[in-house]
């Protein structure tokens, strides 16, 4: 009667656990950013130590100031790259190849069963191939650099099904939007979330890492899609070693469960300074906007950029609309199958892949009183800038908002 963390900890740790336990337990792979990777690698010399303890478990990608924005962080940068270079560790991805929790993915490090921990918050997205994927602090993650071991908590679990068929223009976003208003932003602190039921089967890959991916946005721990053929036909040729599926037992214990429809959910929207804040986009459609940003590891996957691409086809923005592949190898896919083209013949501004202005560091930072549709996780006051509004919605609902300047339900353009 185990949920999928409780037997995902119980490998981990060699022996049999259970919610609410404590356990030492053995990481998979460890990945650190350009931004948390500087102080772990401090906290690690800190600690006197030379050599981690397995090169080929560290993965590094370059992606929240790429290509560097000041002196400050191309020296930042130079550093990190001695490090690893010093540490022969062979996982790195410099500038412009993509977000971490897209590279993870795509290069075939986030599998089923698997223990996956990243100096980020939304490595949680990694539930999306059924591994238990979470976030830690760059001290922890120095740890784990020296030891490949970390404590937890094993967390208690909730369920979430979601059922029914989506409605056209309705997609993984507004799915996530909803799971997160109904949850809300602190209601699964500490807990795992299990997701279940025919709208997330039906999902993309795509679409459920970006279901993933936002569990952090309910205070979880993890955000876990049970694996399926399509996680297996996504892996093939892409995992790095072998692993095993791992499945909740019918009689696991979940602390609450939560129910959502699928077929009757209308295009959502969170509005700020909160993450579940959040409505259905006709609520408050005309609302200006001054900027579009379509992009992150939420939402800037080849999916979200070709459902933008087929609403602004032949159309011209009204704003200034920012578009950044989460990857190298989306936007090469862009470019290739001419997405790219159509975007930027409606008037798009395409960025080099990484975070870009997410998180307010460069690359379409927002100005007081600004207003900004964003297809990002985080609509924090001042995420973007100081004095800046930011709601989060579906590409799509982005991209509607695009061709007229203000908050658009997609179904009507
Ligand atoms: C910079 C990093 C520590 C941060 C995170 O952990 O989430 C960032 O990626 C974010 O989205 O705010
Ligand atoms: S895209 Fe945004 S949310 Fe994702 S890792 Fe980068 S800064 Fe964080």
């Amino acid at each position: 009667m185990s949920t999928i963390s409780e037997k995902i900890f119980s490998k981990a740790s060699g022996k049999d656990v259970k919610a609410n336990e404590f356990v030492m337990a053995k990481v998979d792979y460890a990945m650190a950013h350009d931004g948390t990777s500087v102080l772990a690698v401090r906290s690690f010399k800190n600690m006197g130590l030379e050599n981690v303890w397995d090169p080929k478990r560290i993965v590094i990608p370059f992606d929240h100031l790429t290509p560097a924005n000041t002196e400050t962080t191309a020296d930042l940068h130079h550093d990190i790259r001695e490090w690893i270079g010093g540490q022969g560790i062979p996982n790195f991805f410099d500038v412009g190849e993509g977000i971490c929790h897209q590279v993870l993915p795509e290069n075939g490090f986030a599998m089923p069963g698997k223990l996956v921990v990243g100096a980020d918050s939304h490595s949680c997205t990694y539930g999306a191939f059924g591994a238990f994927g979470t976030g830690v602090g760059a001290t922890d993650m120095s740890e784990i650099f020296a030891s490949g071991e970390l404590w937890f908590r094993v967390p208690e679990t909730i369920k979430v099904t979601a059922s029914g068929k989506l409605k056209k223009d309705v997609l993984a976003k507004d799915v996530t939007l909803k799971v997160i208003g109904t949850v809300g932003a602190s209601g699964a602190t500490y807990k795992a979330a299990e997701f279940y039921g025919d709208t997330i089967t039906d999902l993309s890959i795509s679409g459920r890492m970006t279901l993933s991916n936002m569990a952090i946005e309910m205070g979880a721990k993890a955000g876990i899609v049970p694996p399926d053929q399509k996680t297996f036909d996504f892996l093939e040729g892409r995992a790095v070693e072998g692993y095993e599926p791992v499945y909740a037992d019918e009689d696991a214990e979940y602390c609450a469960e939560y129910d959502i429809d699928g077929a009757n959910l209308e295009p959502q929207i969170a509005l700020p300074h909160q993450v579940d804040n959040v409505c259905d986009v006709s609520e408050i459609e005309g609302k200006k906007v001054d900027q579009v940003f379509i992009g992150t590891c939420t939402n800037g996957r080849l999916e979200d950029l070709e459902v933008a691409a087929e609403i602004l086809k032949g159309e011209q923005v009204a704003v200034r609309t920012i578009v950044i592949p989460a990857s190298r190898s989306i936007m090469l896919e862009a470019v290739r199958n001419g997405t790219a083209e159509t975007l930027l013949d409606a008037g798009v501004t395409l960025g080099s892949p990484g975070c870009g202005p997410c998180l307010g560091g460069h690359m379409g930072v927002i100005g007081e009183g600004e207003v900004c549709i964003s297809t990002a996780n985080r609509n924090f006051r001042g995420r973007m800038g100081k004095g800046g509004f930011i709601y989060l919605s579906s590409p799509a609902t982005a991209a509607a908002s695009a061709i007229t300047g203000e908050i658009t339900d997609p179904r009507t353009v």
